[in-house]
Protein backbone atom coordinates (compact mmCIF):
# COMPACT_ATOMS: atom_id res chain seq x y z
CA UNK A 1 0.00 0.00 0.00
CA UNK A 2 1.57 3.18 -1.29
CA UNK A 3 -0.83 6.13 0.14
CA UNK A 4 -1.89 6.50 3.76
CA UNK A 5 -4.95 4.34 4.16
CA UNK A 6 -5.98 6.15 7.36
CA UNK A 7 -9.44 7.97 7.33
CA UNK A 8 -9.21 10.43 10.09
CA UNK A 9 -12.87 10.14 11.86
CA UNK A 10 -13.57 13.91 12.61
CA UNK A 11 -16.71 13.26 14.66
CA UNK A 12 -16.62 16.66 16.64
CA UNK A 13 -19.45 19.38 17.46
CA UNK A 14 -18.16 22.50 16.07
CA UNK A 15 -17.03 23.10 12.86
CA UNK A 16 -14.02 25.37 13.28
CA UNK A 17 -12.65 22.85 15.79
CA UNK A 18 -12.82 19.88 13.34
CA UNK A 19 -11.28 22.59 10.47
CA UNK A 20 -8.39 22.66 12.33
CA UNK A 21 -7.78 19.73 13.68
CA UNK A 22 -7.67 18.67 10.17
CA UNK A 23 -5.41 21.14 9.37
CA UNK A 24 -2.71 20.18 12.40
CA UNK A 25 -3.16 16.26 11.08
CA UNK A 26 -3.48 15.98 7.05
CA UNK A 27 0.14 15.23 6.85
CA UNK A 28 -0.69 12.06 9.09
CA UNK A 29 -3.59 11.11 7.06
CA UNK A 30 -5.09 9.88 3.94
CA UNK A 31 -8.77 11.37 4.22
CA UNK A 32 -11.27 12.75 6.53
CA UNK A 33 -14.04 10.85 7.70
CA UNK A 34 -17.62 13.21 8.28
CA UNK A 35 -20.60 11.26 9.84
CA UNK A 36 -23.88 11.74 10.80
CA UNK A 37 -22.78 14.13 14.34
CA UNK A 38 -21.24 16.53 11.35
CA UNK A 39 -23.45 16.53 8.47
CA UNK A 40 -26.50 17.06 10.62
CA UNK A 41 -24.96 19.48 12.89
CA UNK A 42 -22.97 21.31 9.40
CA UNK A 43 -25.14 19.97 6.58
CA UNK A 44 -23.18 20.76 2.69
CA UNK A 45 -21.52 24.23 4.22
CA UNK A 46 -19.48 21.88 6.95
CA UNK A 47 -18.19 19.54 4.06
CA UNK A 48 -17.81 22.52 1.70
CA UNK A 49 -15.40 23.58 4.62
CA UNK A 50 -13.37 20.53 5.42
CA UNK A 51 -13.07 19.96 1.70
CA UNK A 52 -10.66 23.06 1.74
CA UNK A 53 -8.10 21.37 3.62
CA UNK A 54 -7.73 19.18 0.17
CA UNK A 55 -8.11 15.77 1.84
CA UNK A 56 -10.53 12.94 0.00
CA UNK A 57 -14.12 13.33 2.02
CA UNK A 58 -15.78 9.95 3.29
CA UNK A 59 -19.11 11.29 4.11
CA UNK A 60 -20.37 8.35 6.66
CA UNK A 61 -24.20 9.07 6.29
CA UNK A 62 -24.66 4.92 6.60
CA UNK A 63 -28.11 5.57 4.18
CA UNK A 64 -30.63 3.34 4.94
CA UNK A 65 -34.20 3.72 3.45
CA UNK A 66 -36.51 2.15 0.08
CA UNK A 67 -34.44 2.52 -2.63
CA UNK A 68 -36.22 5.42 -4.35
CA UNK A 69 -35.50 7.43 -1.10
CA UNK A 70 -31.67 6.49 -0.93
CA UNK A 71 -31.09 7.05 -4.77
CA UNK A 72 -32.62 10.52 -3.72
CA UNK A 73 -30.24 10.99 -1.03
CA UNK A 74 -27.27 9.85 -3.15
CA UNK A 75 -28.20 12.42 -5.76
CA UNK A 76 -28.35 15.63 -3.38
CA UNK A 77 -25.12 14.76 -2.39
CA UNK A 78 -23.54 14.27 -5.20
CA UNK A 79 -22.46 18.19 -5.72
CA UNK A 80 -20.41 17.60 -2.61
CA UNK A 81 -18.38 14.81 -4.84
CA UNK A 82 -17.51 12.92 -1.53
CA UNK A 83 -14.61 9.85 -2.40
CA UNK A 84 -16.68 7.72 -0.41
CA UNK A 85 -20.22 7.26 0.82
CA UNK A 86 -21.66 4.48 2.82
CA UNK A 87 -25.44 2.76 3.19
CA UNK A 88 -26.25 0.11 4.97
CA UNK A 89 -26.24 -3.73 3.23
CA UNK A 90 -29.59 -4.70 5.08
CA UNK A 91 -31.43 -2.21 3.01
CA UNK A 92 -31.15 -4.95 0.81
CA UNK A 93 -30.43 -5.67 -2.50
CA UNK A 94 -32.60 -2.89 -4.81
CA UNK A 95 -31.73 -0.19 -2.10
CA UNK A 96 -27.66 -0.84 -3.17
CA UNK A 97 -28.26 -1.01 -6.92
CA UNK A 98 -30.09 2.23 -6.68
CA UNK A 99 -27.85 3.51 -4.41
CA UNK A 100 -24.67 2.65 -6.84
CA UNK A 101 -26.76 3.85 -9.85
CA UNK A 102 -27.75 7.16 -8.53
CA UNK A 103 -23.42 8.03 -7.15
CA UNK A 104 -21.27 9.95 -8.83
CA UNK A 105 -18.76 8.19 -10.93
CA UNK A 106 -15.72 9.44 -8.87
CA UNK A 107 -17.54 7.92 -5.63
CA UNK A 108 -17.05 4.66 -4.12
CA UNK A 109 -20.50 2.87 -2.41
CA UNK A 110 -20.00 0.71 0.51
CA UNK A 111 -22.32 -1.24 2.61
CA UNK A 112 -22.24 -1.36 6.02
CA UNK A 113 -22.41 -4.87 7.13
CA UNK A 114 -22.35 -5.50 10.79
CA UNK A 115 -21.51 -2.48 12.96
CA UNK A 116 -18.27 -3.20 15.07
CA UNK A 117 -19.94 -1.87 18.43
CA UNK A 118 -22.08 -5.58 17.82
CA UNK A 119 -21.25 -8.50 19.00
CA UNK A 120 -22.66 -12.07 19.44
CA UNK A 121 -24.95 -10.95 21.80
CA UNK A 122 -26.77 -8.21 20.64
CA UNK A 123 -27.13 -10.14 17.07
CA UNK A 124 -29.24 -12.38 19.23
CA UNK A 125 -30.96 -9.49 20.80
CA UNK A 126 -31.52 -7.77 17.76
CA UNK A 127 -33.17 -11.18 16.58
CA UNK A 128 -30.18 -12.11 14.25
CA UNK A 129 -29.45 -15.97 14.51
CA UNK A 130 -26.08 -15.65 12.54
CA UNK A 131 -22.61 -14.60 14.62
CA UNK A 132 -21.59 -11.01 14.02
CA UNK A 133 -19.05 -12.88 11.42
CA UNK A 134 -21.03 -14.78 10.01
CA UNK A 135 -23.30 -12.12 9.19
CA UNK A 136 -21.17 -9.49 8.16
CA UNK A 137 -19.71 -12.58 5.32
CA UNK A 138 -23.38 -12.96 4.27
CA UNK A 139 -23.93 -9.24 3.67
CA UNK A 140 -20.97 -9.02 1.90
CA UNK A 141 -21.80 -11.28 -0.56
CA UNK A 142 -25.33 -9.46 -0.97
CA UNK A 143 -23.25 -6.40 -1.55
CA UNK A 144 -20.88 -7.72 -4.19
CA UNK A 145 -23.92 -9.09 -5.77
CA UNK A 146 -25.47 -5.62 -6.00
CA UNK A 147 -22.52 -4.30 -7.36
CA UNK A 148 -21.62 -2.06 -4.89
CA UNK A 149 -17.38 -0.81 -4.93
CA UNK A 150 -17.19 -2.10 -1.06
CA UNK A 151 -18.31 -3.11 2.55
CA UNK A 152 -17.73 -2.09 6.11
CA UNK A 153 -16.83 -4.32 8.17
CA UNK A 154 -14.42 -5.05 11.84
CA UNK A 155 -10.92 -6.04 11.34
CA UNK A 156 -12.17 -9.95 12.67
CA UNK A 157 -13.74 -10.60 9.24
CA UNK A 158 -12.27 -8.82 6.22
CA UNK A 159 -9.39 -11.31 5.59
CA UNK A 160 -12.16 -14.04 4.95
CA UNK A 161 -14.24 -11.17 2.98
CA UNK A 162 -11.06 -10.49 1.19
CA UNK A 163 -10.07 -13.66 0.36
CA UNK A 164 -13.61 -14.49 -1.44
CA UNK A 165 -14.00 -10.34 -3.13
CA UNK A 166 -10.65 -10.20 -4.01
CA UNK A 167 -11.06 -6.42 -5.93
CA UNK A 168 -13.08 -5.42 -3.44
CA UNK A 169 -12.97 -2.01 -1.63
CA UNK A 170 -12.80 -2.60 2.31
CA UNK A 171 -13.38 0.28 4.76
CA UNK A 172 -12.62 -1.08 8.78
CA UNK A 173 -13.45 1.26 11.22
CA UNK A 174 -13.68 0.38 15.30
CA UNK A 175 -9.46 0.28 15.12
CA UNK A 176 -7.40 0.67 18.43
CA UNK A 177 -3.41 1.11 19.57
CA UNK A 178 -2.62 -2.19 21.42
CA UNK A 179 -3.03 0.00 24.48
CA UNK A 180 -6.22 1.84 23.12
CA UNK A 181 -9.17 2.15 24.70
CA UNK A 182 -12.33 0.20 23.28
CA UNK A 183 -15.02 2.85 24.21
CA UNK A 184 -18.42 1.49 22.34
CA UNK A 185 -16.33 -0.72 19.96
CA UNK A 186 -16.83 -4.25 20.64
CA UNK A 187 -15.05 -6.04 17.39
CA UNK A 188 -11.57 -3.88 17.41
CA UNK A 189 -8.07 -4.90 16.12
CA UNK A 190 -5.31 -2.85 15.84
CA UNK A 191 -4.88 -0.57 12.89
CA UNK A 192 -1.71 -2.97 11.08
CA UNK A 193 -3.25 -6.29 11.76
CA UNK A 194 -6.38 -4.56 9.86
CA UNK A 195 -4.21 -3.58 6.94
CA UNK A 196 -2.13 -6.69 7.13
CA UNK A 197 -5.77 -8.51 6.57
CA UNK A 198 -6.57 -6.91 3.83
CA UNK A 199 -8.45 -3.32 4.53
CA UNK A 200 -8.51 -0.63 1.87
CA UNK A 201 -9.25 2.14 4.54
CA UNK A 202 -8.66 2.39 8.14
CA UNK A 203 -10.98 4.31 10.25
CA UNK A 204 -9.49 5.96 13.18
CA UNK A 205 -11.18 8.67 15.07
CA UNK A 206 -10.64 9.06 19.27
CA UNK A 207 -7.63 7.66 19.30
CA UNK A 208 -6.10 10.35 17.44
CA UNK A 209 -9.37 13.06 18.07
CA UNK A 210 -8.79 12.68 21.84
CA UNK A 211 -5.60 12.12 22.15
CA UNK A 212 -3.15 14.73 24.17
CA UNK A 213 -1.30 15.47 21.16
CA UNK A 214 -3.66 14.43 18.12
CA UNK A 215 -0.55 14.78 15.35
CA UNK A 216 1.95 12.70 17.69
CA UNK A 217 -1.15 9.84 18.00
CA UNK A 218 -1.49 10.34 14.07
CA UNK A 219 2.10 9.75 13.37
CA UNK A 220 2.25 7.41 15.72
CA UNK A 221 -0.67 5.07 13.93
CA UNK A 222 1.38 5.81 10.76
CA UNK A 223 4.40 4.62 11.66
CA UNK A 224 3.15 1.24 12.54
CA UNK A 225 1.46 0.41 9.11
O1 LIG B 1 -19.28 -0.42 11.91
C1 LIG B 1 -18.94 0.77 12.02
C2 LIG B 1 -19.22 1.73 11.07
C3 LIG B 1 -18.80 3.01 11.24
N1 LIG B 1 -18.11 3.38 12.33
C4 LIG B 1 -17.66 4.79 12.45
O2 LIG B 1 -16.24 4.82 12.53
C5 LIG B 1 -15.83 5.79 13.48
C6 LIG B 1 -15.04 5.12 14.56
O3 LIG B 1 -14.65 6.06 15.52
P1 LIG B 1 -13.72 5.69 16.76
O4 LIG B 1 -13.70 6.95 17.55
O5 LIG B 1 -12.37 5.32 16.19
O6 LIG B 1 -14.35 4.55 17.50
C7 LIG B 1 -17.08 6.50 13.98
O7 LIG B 1 -17.24 7.67 13.23
C8 LIG B 1 -18.21 5.52 13.66
O8 LIG B 1 -19.41 6.18 13.34
C9 LIG B 1 -17.82 2.45 13.29
O9 LIG B 1 -17.19 2.74 14.32
N2 LIG B 1 -18.22 1.16 13.10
Amino acid sequence: MNHNPIYVALDLPRLDAAEALARRIKDHVGGIKLGLEFFCAHGHHGVHELAKVGLPIFLDLKLHDIPNTVAGAMQAIHVLQPAIVTVHASGGRAMLEDAKAAAGEHTKVVAVTVLTSLDDDDMSAIGYANRASDQALRLAELAHGAGVDGIVCSGHEVGDIRRQWKDGYFVVPGLRPADGVLGDQKRSVTPRAARDAGASVLVIGRPITRAEDPVAAARAIEGTL
